[in-house]
């Protein structure tokens, strides 16, 4: 009968798998695979041309192998010279004279006894397999001289592809891939399914090994971070005077950053600076620990801890609407995501109870996206304000603005609104649509201290050129955003951006905590609806504060809840973006306010 042997290069394993296809008719194999590769007899022009033949053998066979006695050239000359012989003179390429390479699994088991870890396992099992070269001096060639390959183990692809060296990723082009996956937080699972897709086999740990090996290449390839003090307090060195700053290192950018800036002088010159619980960073961290205790983490920033203090306990003492009752107006026949966005969120940071004024027409939409919020058909019908102030006693904070389009009508009855809930001194939260409210008529919160105004970037040029007359500076955002605050009498202004500024016009605080790359709509709902939960309880806080001790509190209420919004915002979006990517949205965010709010605070 015919043999019929095929050699099939398929792309999918590692390098050339090659795989014998026998036909069904076969009586008797005649290769032996892998001989197509490595042979005795066979000559190598450089020990990488060996290499190679080995690899491919290797993958063909299922066998592992390793370097095991070898004898460069220069040694071998060493030896001739002492013999009083001539040295050799062989290409460099060759690298060695002599050289033998066994099974992964050759060798006697040797029990390293009562160390660290006594009970480690080896693969050793005194496999006698073993390939020899030897340079042919003449030919300048080293020649294959003995290859022996009866294995004392089975050789089985599942065993062979689970591997140490067959599970690392050799090809740079898969390298490099897995490496950006990781650094845009693509889970660790998600990666891996994806190889073993391709073929190629990789467990968890050689991902999460890849990643802190990512960290440590950053950390040392960053001497700024090596070198620079991680300062966490900077302050005047005059008694009494509260201007402080808190600095961070951001290790992916290699710089210090200003984290918080209160400039609060109690003295008419410049402070001198005089460094306080300045913590340096440590060389090269190489553990989680090491590189965890050289950065300041949430938990010890001051800021979250001011916070921590005003967050209501979680008892059963409490009643019904006292952690806060928020309202939010906004919510008309286009946009009905944004208000059910910021009053969901206003709850899942622990506020009791949302209510949401809307129109009649986005009422039982909102209505039929939860039923937690209590939603109020109203904005469009005549007796609106009427039926707005008969709730006003039982609200704690307001959020003017999201989705609220920009309906005259709409913004007239919201204006008085705005002037109601002024009289009964209910703090107000502005947000989109409201600013645009505010832009038309200043007055409405001019003055009124408790007032966040939580513009985006287009929303704050607006407001200041209305407000300053020109457009804001380049060079000094957050004095653009001090400025803002003081015009319209020290309310607090947070402007949104790539940078989160917040002043209540006397401090400046900033946040660039990390988030994520994704700009998806609401998120600024979320942000507005928090804040008008930190606010309320900012407010309780101080002036429970203000009645029983002197010294006030270091930042002002509105800068506090501004400042937490926005770390609990970008937190929610980088826990929603490590597990979503680039279809992450607002909804995925929200259901990560548990966790960024525990994380934080
Ligand atoms: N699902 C929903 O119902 C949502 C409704 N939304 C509502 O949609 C309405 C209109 O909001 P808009 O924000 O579009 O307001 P505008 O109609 O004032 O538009 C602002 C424009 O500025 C752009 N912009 C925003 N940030 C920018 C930046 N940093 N640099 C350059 N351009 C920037 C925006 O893309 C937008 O085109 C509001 O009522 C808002 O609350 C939004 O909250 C998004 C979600
Ligand atoms: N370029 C950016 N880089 C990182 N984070 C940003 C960037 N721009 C905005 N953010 C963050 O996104 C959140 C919402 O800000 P954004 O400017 O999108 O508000 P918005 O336009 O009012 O949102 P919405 O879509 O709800 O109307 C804020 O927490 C802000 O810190």
């Amino acid at each position: 009968m015919e043999v019929v042997v095929e050699a099939v290069e398929t792309e999918t394993s590692a390098a050339d798998v090659v795989q014998l296809h026998v036909k069904k008719e076969t009586p008797e194999v005649v290769a032996v695979a892998g001989s197509e590769f490595l042979r005795v007899g066979q000559e190598f022009g450089s020990f990488a041309e060996f290499e190679t033949c080995l690899k491919k053998y290797s993958n063909a066979t299922y066998s592992t192998w390793t370097k095991h006695n070898t004898k460069t050239i220069e040694a071998q000359n060493r030896t001739q010279m002492r013999k009083k012989q001539h040295a050799w003179h062989l290409d460099e390429a060759l690298v060695y004279y002599a050289v033998e390479v066994r099974c992964k699994h050759g060798g006697g088991v040797r029990r390293k006894g009562g160390g660290v870890r006594p009970n480690q396992g080896t693969l050793k099992l005194d496999c006698p397999a073993r390939i020899y070269l030897r340079a042919d001096t003449s030919k300048n060639k080293l020649v294959l001289k003995i290859l022996e390959d009866q294995h004392n183990h089975d050789l089985d692809r599942e065993t062979f592809l689970h591997l140490p060296e067959q599970r690392r990723l050799t090809s740079s082009d898969k390298l490099d891939l897995v490496k950006s996956m990781l650094h845009s937080g693509v889970k660790v699972q998600k990666i891996r399914e994806y190889l073993h897709k391709e073929g190629h086999y990789v467990k968890n740990k050689d991902l999460y090994n890849l990643r802190q090996k990512m960290q440590k290449e950053r950390d040392e390839g960053n001497p700024a971070l090596n070198e620079v003090l991680a300062v966490e307090n900077v302050e005047s060195h005059r008694a009494g005077c509260e201007s402080n700053m808190l600095l961070r290192a951001d290790r992916d950018k290699g710089v210090l950053e200003v984290m918080r800036l209160v400039s609060e002088h109690n003295h008419p010159t410049g402070p001198d600076v005089s460094y306080r619980k300045t913590k340096r960073i440590r060389n090269n961290p190489t553990t989680r620990k090491q590189a965890a205790e050289s950065l300041p983490s949430p938990r010890k920033d001051n800021t979250a801890n001011m916070v921590k203090a005003i967050i209501p306990p979680l008892t059963s003492e409490l009643h019904k609407g006292e952690a806060g009752r928020i309202g939010i107006i906004g919510g008309c026949q286009e946009y009905t995501g944004a208000p059910y966005f910021a009053a969901i969120s206003a709850l899942k940071v622990g506020a009791d109870l949302s209510h949401v004024f809307c129109t009649s027409g986005a009422a039982p939409v909102i209505k039929s996206y939860s039923p937690e919020l209590i939603v109020h058909p109203i904005l469009d019908q005549p007796d609106a304000v009427r039926e707005f102030e008969k709730w006003l006693p039982r609200l704690h904070t307001l959020v003017v603005g999201p989705g609220l389009g920009r309906d005259p009508a709409i913004m007239s009855t919201v204006s008085s609104m705005i002037t109601s809930s002024k009289a009964r001194g209910i703090p107000l939260v502005v947000d989109a649509d409201g600013l645009f409210v505010i832009t038309e008529s200043p007055d409405l919160v001019m003055n009124y201290p408790t007032t966040l105004l939580t513009p985006n970037a287009v929303e704050f040029q607006r407001l200041f050129e209305k407000m300053v007359g020109e457009r804001p500076s380049q060079v000094d955002e957050s004095q653009n955003v001090k400025l803002l605050a003081q015009c319209f009498g020290n309310l607090t202004v947070l402007r949104k951006g790539m940078e989160d500024i917040v002043s209540d016009g006397f401090t400046v605080i900033m946040c660039s905590t990390d988030g994520s790359p994704r700009r998806c709509g609401g998120q600024g709902d979320l942000l507005s609806g928090s804040a008008a939960v930190f606010y309320n309880w900012a407010l309780l806080k101080h002036n429970r504060k203000s009645d029983t001790e002197s010294s006030q509190p270091l930042l002002g209420p509105g800068v506090l809840a501004g400042y937490m919004a926005c770390r609990l915002t970008r937190e929610c979006s980088r826990l929603a973006f490590l597990d979503q990517g680039r279809s992450m949205t607002t909804s995925d965010m929200i259901t990560k306010i548990h966790l960024a709010f525990e994380t934080l605070f």
